[in-house]
């Protein structure tokens, strides 16, 4: 596992930026996982930097969002769909036909599931997941749990992230109780991974996924198992690793 530790939010987002570019030109074609919440937004403006550019194109890249609200529209702020259409896909060439986001509209809960994970096979899987963290270690909105969940399902949200998104939200009463989110296995299935974690918050559990036992209380936990993941923490993310391990180097493998 590489480690990269950075002074500040800006540098973060465009080492990983540049790490999303780079499989885009290497392989146009690419499978791109892609998150939400408030760590990747810097990212996706490094990225529009770079194709406005002329560094980049995404015409040929397929997305895979890890995760939608159950009930929300795309035409909902709140969405995951509008999140990302406005943050990133309208700012960029890719085709919306490419664009892969569970829908949380959908009449059946089952199929809307199966599709997804038969959509991300059909395209040979992920190339490159992009991670963020939830402050109680979900990856995706894979919660704290007593056993991992495979696949692409419906969760039921914790009252700790109920009330960390609900900043996004007019009242804590309208953040959605439930969401479709990839499974587990499907984000380890990815052949690489991208985590990013910025602030004080996130210090915690950060120092938990990456030395803590591998356990579904702490999904993040099993990226310990995964064979090519890449993580880039801000100053603050890192503070417990720098000052527990006393690590220098501000690049390292674990
Ligand atoms: N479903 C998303 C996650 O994919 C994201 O990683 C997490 C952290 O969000 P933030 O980056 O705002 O801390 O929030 C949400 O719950």
């Amino acid at each position: 596992m590489r480690i990269i530790i950075v002074n500040d939010y800006a540098e973060m987002s465009q080492r990983a930026a540049r790490i999303v570019a780079s499989h885009v030109i290497l392989k146009p074609n690419s499978s791109i996982g892609l998150a939400t919440g408030s760590t990747p937004l810097g990212m996706y403006n490094a990225l529009i930097d770079l194709y406005n550019q002329e560094y980049i194109d995404f015409s040929k890249v397929t997305t895979f969002n890890l995760d939608e609200y159950y009930g929300l529209g795309s035409a909902n702020p709140q969405s995951y769909h509008y999140y990302m259409y406005n943050n990133f896909f309208k700012h960029i060439n890719i085709g919306m036909a490419n664009v892969n986001i569970p829908y949380g509209m959908c009449k059946s809960i089952e199929d809307e599931c199966n599709r997804y994970e038969e959509k991300i096979e059909e395209v040979g899987g992920i190339d490159l997941q992009v991670l963020g963290i939830g402050r109680n270690g979900h990856i995706g909105f894979n919660e704290p749990d007593i056993k991992f969940e495979a696949k692409t399902h419906m969760v039921n949200l914790d009252e700790d992230t109920i009330n960390a998104n609900s900043r996004f939200f007019k009242s804590i009463e309208e953040v959605p109780r439930k969401a479709i989110s990839m499974g587990i296995k499907t984000i380890m299935r990815a052949r690489k991974i991208l985590l990013l974690a910025v602030g004080k918050d996130k210090a915690k559990v950060i120092y938990q996924m990456l030395y803590g036992k591998i356990t579904p209380e702490l999904p993040a936990s099993i990226l310990q198992l995964h064979p090519d993941v890449t993580m880039i923490f801000d100053k603050e993310a890192a503070s417990l690793l720098e000052s527990m391990k006393n690590i220098e180097a501000k690049e390292f493998s674990i």
